[in-house]
């Protein structure tokens, strides 16, 4: 054999196979989704997600307490209002006392050392549904979206949330999130996270699910990117890192690592994130409940292709799986 031809030289052994990689998951690289109720009592499991509930405020402390003693470091939190009066505006968006308000202080104060970041959107809070106004013909009137868009981020950021993440893809909302951000005195204390890369995907079905958020019509196609379009991700990449995000994201993560790796190299000086969502955590779920793989395995799996191509953080529902995984 000659000498050029062996490689299995470099991977006889459990730690060998571990340099083989440029990076490894740490616990450092976790950002956990949690659903916030607005019926403080609640702790309600979600049936298409598997092990994940909707928590009211008062069950948080609970809830959170025994993931920080093992390592969690960073949340994004989701609002899932299901007793309030939404509208055409999602005015219960930034409620005062409305779930992520609350929580976001609730959190702040129980657990001082926690990253606490906020998704930001009109969705769960819109009677009709959708991630903006509307048009009187249904469609998104995109300069009103916007300013009430940057409203809702800035009243997360005054109720104390270290990021905010806009996941709504109208145009423009980067610049105006953070112009209100910095001319309110939050420039050097919020960090704004850009779903930058949010594909149309059939991978939401469960968060529609447990955020109430399905649209009442038709679908998010023109403002969600077409799965196709990586011409147009490259371009909300560097629109995005232009307009003054500060972490971009691509979003779903499994089906889309050729534009997380295009992130990498087009925004290589920016934190990349990538969000594994609802689909994907329960089809890995799915595939392990029919005998496919071991769980721990594929979940193990499919973060190793996120890290290869560049991902230096993960939003997954695998997150307390992979706190005690990683101790053992
Ligand atoms: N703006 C809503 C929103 N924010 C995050 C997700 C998906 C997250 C997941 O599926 O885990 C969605 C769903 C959607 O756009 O329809
Ligand atoms: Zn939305
Ligand atoms: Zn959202």
């Amino acid at each position: 054999m000659d000498i050029s031809s062996i490689l299995q030289g470099g991977y006889q052994h459990p730690l060998s196979r571990q340099w083989q990689s440029k990076r490894q998951l740490t616990k450092a690289m976790l950002m956990y989704p949690i659903f916030i109720s607005d019926d403080p009592d609640a702790s309600q499991l979600i049936a298409t997600l598997p092990g994940q509930s909707r928590w009211g405020i008062n069950k948080l402390e609970g809830f959170l307490a025994p993931l920080v003693k093992k390592g969690l470091q960073s949340v994004i939190l989701f609002g899932v209002p299901m007793n309030c009066n939404k509208d055409y505006r999602g005015t219960p968006a930034d409620d005062k006392e409305g779930p992520v308000i609350l929580a976001i202080k609730k959190i702040r104060s129980l657990f001082p050392d926690l990253y606490v970041a906020c998704d930001v959107c009109l969705c769960e809070y819109t009677d009709h549904g959708h991630c903006g106004l509307l048009h009187p013909d249904g469609t998104i009137n995109t300069a009103p979206s916007v300013e009430r868009i940057a409203e809702v981020a800035l009243s997360y950021a005054r109720a104390g949330a270290h990021c905010v993440a806009p996941s709504d893809m109208m145009d423009g909302r980067i610049k105006s999130i953070k112009r209100a951000l910095i001319d309110n005195g939050f420039g050097n204390k919020c960090t704004l996270m850009a779903y930058s890369a949010k594909f149309a995907s059939s991978l939401y079905g469960p968060f529609r699910d447990a955020a109430g958020s399905a649209p009442s019509f038709g679908n998010r196609k023109c403002y969600q990117l077409p799965p196709g379009g990586r011409g147009l991700a490259r371009r909300a990449i560097q629109r995005d890192a232009a307009e003054g995000a500060d972490i971009i994201m691509v979003k779903p993560a499994m089906p889309y690592l050729d534009i997380i790796s295009d992130a990498a190299q087009l925004t290589p000086d920016h934190p990349l994130a990538c969000y594994q969502v609802s689909g994907e955590f329960a089809m890995v779920h799915a595939g392990a409940a029919a005998g496919v793989y071991a769980l721990r395995d594929m979940a193990f799996e499919s973060v190793d292709g996120m890290l290869r191509a560049g991902a230096t953080l993960i939003l997954t529902y695998f997150t307390p799986d992979f706190l005690d995984w990683l101790d053992n």
